[in-house]
């Protein structure tokens, strides 16, 4: 019926095609000879041209660099002259127990792992499982512990933050808690293997860029896991690799059914530790505290993720002494995947990017909203770990609190100091009027000074980071910063006038709605700026599975309370349809009706219009005011403005008086003599008021600009992987932000998949292949992704720190000096028991070692000039973080402070360590026999390894 309706038959037109079909088989079948050779010799030819080298005389082949996504992604590892110093050393010293002072050390929270060198470490995690009788236990053979060690050692990468010190530390404040709380006798020995083992291996091969990452650049693991924990599956599939080799294989005694449990919780927990999960383990563990049960399996199994998780952050329980460098490290590693993020055109990640947090902002979120919930809830169900780890935590908050507030203060002195050139007389008096130092505001106008909008913004973006809002003056006292605010519009006006696009009629009219729309950009900017790492990781990985079931929202997340809606495939598309709907409407208004145009199409403005397709979901939510309802909110970054410093705690914390967390005491310099912080060590002993994350989760319904409008509609097709050409300012605007869809190097959509030039040499590679020998992804897009780069800018425009501080973004020497043995060779296997006792002490000393700069120094706990450091700070940051910088310094680089074995990154350690710590080392057990075949700590042999 429809084809009659059609008026075409298809039968007819079908059989057409299927006999013209059969006419241009037989026809080319029946070219003559010469047309078919003809034919080959252009095939041929083809070919040829593509393997264009033969033509580079002629000027038509250019090689191509070495990818520089490849040498980015590129990962160290120690030389094998390295490599054998610290398996001899760990061999000369492995049979001597710790001294009692060590022993008592590791089992608190004050241990400082950083005059230790690698081999000292490898013994220590020995003693470990020593200590907790698991070798006897489960019938592992020392030499068998040793080589597992030893090539877990050698499976962690020299990055600065998650190396295998990084590894060490986890795992000694889970033997710390463990001993605490006696978690053998809790959670039994079996799952006291799981635990050590699992903190021991839970980063190994860490490529120093986190999932975000992986995921936005669609990296080899992401695609290998599905953008599902990519490195923490990672992580684990390297430790079942080493633990399938048979010297290593500490699990080989344990029949087929223990070792599938053992298996089983050591995923569990390492898959754990991945933020993404965070509130959700959170939540979980929370729900079943008040009826625990340790008979329980569900319950102990959730216990020992949360143990991990808490392990694994527990920097800040540590003196800061001993947290500070791990945190400087940490933003080396963070900062270095944002200027990464940035170059490639990936969304930068928020929490990692320099212009917008500072050290204690960072810390304030990270400690407020993520770490301190999680421990709370760790020390309600074992409150004996409370002075252990959850007070230190605290005083940390309180301390970064009293710090973020200071340099809040000092930048806006500095503000009002830079920015007052440019006030007219009438601010002035406009100032004065508000009681404010008019005199300290006319000392000068160098510095900064607020040419536009977009560089106030890039000032203002840096200054005003996510605990600033909490700090900041209510909202109704003006001061000199509101003057200079208006001082700024002023300059805004300007801007537009000077709008190439030229709607100067639209301007006057707008005037106030672009105030609005500033706010909002602004807001918007900052509520991205306060996302935690917890949030951002939930977006990213909701954002690649929310097809498949929605994503939970915990009651730990802030966003659990607006994230109502789970996103379907079909939903997304009815947004889109929705949004290109308004955004047809917001423009038809915009630049047609000239003066009687509408404001831009605020949350209200929508709410009422009858050509919104979401007006209705805006009404229907008005009932609920505390939340955002819309899903297409939900799918944008952004975040409650709400910072961990507002409200009551702050104040106090404003008021507490400085210095309470003193500065660094003189450390015993004797290497292992006290490997526990002084007492001195203190931080503020006035309980901070810590805020839960729940009290904070409110929002604001806000305005919406079409700039924010553009990126959500941008963030949408990007989910639905096509592109909407947008106008030159929603361009700018999405451009501005590093959205989603910008040029990804790793793009999977890549049209030319053509193999990377330097695939075979990419020393990411292996790294990649290591685990199951397919080939790197990034490889076959580095073509493509050389090409879109060289339409990118190197940083994203003037908000780069680089430009803020006028150092030069990625000096090539740097990048080139950046390519070094990133190889992992192949190793010479393990003979740990063969290999000869070393002579002597390793030749290394500290001076090789480039110690880690603080990177913030106005965060930093040992005084100096806050402006001065902030700038200070800004350039060690570029040596330190910035393109591979620490590559550029030789093998002593991207190592953080820490000793490692011999060589020049071996050097860390003072003179005479390696005789001090033989000496703390106290033989344990008799020594080996002779003969017979137990190995040097004279266990019994391992028996055959359990099938796997
Ligand atoms: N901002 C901040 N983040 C941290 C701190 N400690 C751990 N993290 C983050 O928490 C993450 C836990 O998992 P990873 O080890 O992969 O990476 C860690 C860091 O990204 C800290 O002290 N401050
Ligand atoms: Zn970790």
């Amino acid at each position: 019926m429809l084809l009659d309706q059609v008026g075409v038959d298809f039968i007819a037109l079908e059989n057409r095609v299927a006999e013209l079909e059969r006419q241009m088989r037989v026809d080319y079948e029946v070219l003559p000879p010469i047309v078919q050779d003809l034919k080959q010799e252009v095939t041929r030819f083809r070919a040829k041209l593509e393997k264009t080298e033969h033509l580079g005389w002629m000027g038509y082949y250019k090689e191509l660099p070495p990818p520089e996504d490849c040498r980015r992604l590129q990962y160290r590892r120690r030389s094998h002259e390295e490599q054998r110093r610290v398996k001899e050393h760990f061999l000369e010293i492995c049979d001597v127990p710790p001294s009692e002072e060590i022993k008592d050390a590791l089992k608190t929270a004050l241990f400082d792992c950083s005059p230790l060198s690698d081999s000292d470490i490898l013994a220590l995690l020995e003693w470990m499982y020593h200590d907790f009788g698991l070798p006897e236990k489960f019938h592992i053979d020392a030499r068998t512990i040793r080589a597992f060690l030893y090539e877990v050692y050698k499976n962690y990468n020299e990055v600065p933050f998650h190396n295998f010190r990084h590894g060490f530390c986890v795992t000694q404040m889970m033997y710390a808690m463990a001993c605490c709380v006696d978690v053998p006798a809790k959670v039994g020995d079996l799952e006291t293997l799981i635990l050590i083992t699992s903190c021991i291996c839970h980063d190994l091969d860490h490529p120093g860029y986190n999932n975000i990452y992986q995921i936005n650049a669609r990296t080899e693991l992401a695609l290998r896991y599905n953008d599902i924990s990519p490195l923490e599956n990672h992580h684990c599939s390297v430790a079942f690799r080493i633990l399938e080799l048979q010297e290593c294989n500490i699990l080989a005694s344990l029949p087929a059914h223990v070792f599938r449990t053992v298996r089983e919780g050591i995923i569990r927990c390492i898959l754990a530790t991945d933020m993404a999960r965070h509130n959700e383990i959170l939540a979980q563990f929370k729900d079943i505290t008040p009826e625990f049960d340790f008979g329980n399996k569900s319950h102990t199994d959730l216990l020992s993720m949360v143990l991990i998780k808490v392990a694994d952050i527990s920097n800040e329980a540590r003196p800061m002494h001993v947290a500070e460098p791990w945190l400087d490290r940490l933003l080396q590693e963070f900062f270095k995947q944002s200027d990464a993020e940035k170059m490639e055109g990936l969304p930068v990640t928020p929490f990692m990017d320099p212009n917008k947090i500072t050290k204690p902002s960072s810390q304030c979120s990270f400690i407020g909203f993520v770490l301190l919930p999680l421990f709370e809830a760790l020390g309600a169900l074992l409150p004996q770990l409370h002075d252990m780890i959850v007070q230190p935590v605290r005083e940390a908050l309180e301390y970064y609190r009293r710090l973020n507030e200071q340099c809040r203060e000092e930048r806006i002195h500095r503000k009002s100091i830079v920015d007052l050139g440019d006030l007219t007389p009438a601010h002035l008096a406009q100032a004065a009027a508000h009681g404010q130092d008019t005199q300290a505001l006319v000392k000068s106008g160098s510095g900064y000074s607020v040419k536009s909008r977009k560089s106030f913004q890039t000032v203002r973006s840096r200054s005003r980071s996510a605990e600033d809002e909490a700090l900041e003056r209510p909202q109704d006292v003006p001061n000199t910063e509101d003057a200079v605010m208006e001082k700024v519009r002023e300059q805004d006006e300007e801007d537009v006038e000077a709008d190439p696009a030229g709607h100067d009629d639209d301007a006057a009219a707008d005037e106030v709605g672009d105030e609005e729309e500033e706010d909002v950009d602004e807001e918007e900017e900052e509520e991205e700026e306060t996302a935690t790492e917890v949030e951002v990781s939930e977006k990213t990985l909701k954002f690649k599975i929310s097809t498949e079931s929605g994503r939970k929202s915990y009651p730990g997340s802030r966003k659990g309370s607006r994230d109502k809606s789970a996103l379907s495939g079909d939903l997304a598309h009815q947004e889109l349809a929705r949004a290109v709907r308004d955004l047809h409407h917001h423009q038809h208004h915009h630049y047609h009706h000239g003066s009687a145009a509408p404001t831009p199409p605020t949350r209200s403005s929508l709410a009422t219009s009858p050509q919104s397709g979401r007006s209705t979901e805006f009404s229907r939510c008005n009932g609920d005011k505390d939340t955002k309802c819309l899903s297409f909110e939900d799918d944008t970054l952004s975040r409650s403005s709400h910072s961990p410093c507002s409200g009551e705690g702050s104040k106090r914390g404003s008021t507490a008086g400085r210095g309470a967390r003193s500065p660094q005491p003189p450390r015993d310099t004797s290497p292992l003599g006290s490997p526990v912080a002084p007492p001195s060590d203190t931080r503020a002993t006035s309980a901070a008021g810590t805020q839960s994350a729940d009290a904070r989760a409110s929002s604001s319904p806000k305005l919406r600009s079409p700039t924010s409008f553009l990126k959500k509609l941008k963030n949408l097709t990007d989910r639905l992987s096509f592109s909407v050409s947008s106008d030159s300012s929603s361009r700018e605007a999405t451009s501005a932000t590093a959205s989603a869809g910008a040029s990804p190097c790793h793009g999977a959509n890549s049209p030319t998949a053509s193999v990377c030039p330097g695939a075979a040499t990419c020393p990411a590679s292996p790294m990649l292949h290591q685990a199951d020998g397919t080939r790197a992804r990034h490889g076959s897009d580095a073509v493509d992704s050389l090409e879109m780069r060289a339409t990118l800018p190197k940083t994203r425009g003037p908000r780069g720190w680089r430009s803020l501080l006028g150092a030069e973004p990625n000096p090539p020497e740097r990048r080139r000096q950046a390519s070094v043995n990133a190889s992992p060779e192949a190793d010479d296997g393990l003979d740990l028991a063969a290999a000869a006792v070393a002579e002597g002490e390793p030749t290394g000393n500290n001076n090789n070692r480039k110690k880690t700069g603080n990177l913030w120094s106005p965060g930093s706990r040992r005084g100096g000039g806050l402006l001065n450091r902030l700038k200070q700070s800004g350039d060690s940051i570029h040596s330190a973080g910035g393109a591979d910088a620490d590559a550029a310094g030789g093998a002593d680089g991207a190592q953080g402070p820490h000793g490692s074995e011999g060589g020049a990154s071996g050097a860390g350690r003072q003179p005479g360590l390696m005789a001090s710590l033989a000496a703390s080392f106290r033989p344990k057990k008799p020594p080996p026999g002779p003969s017979g075949p137990s190995g040097p700590s004279g266990l019994p042999p391992a028996p055959t390894p359990a099938p796997q």
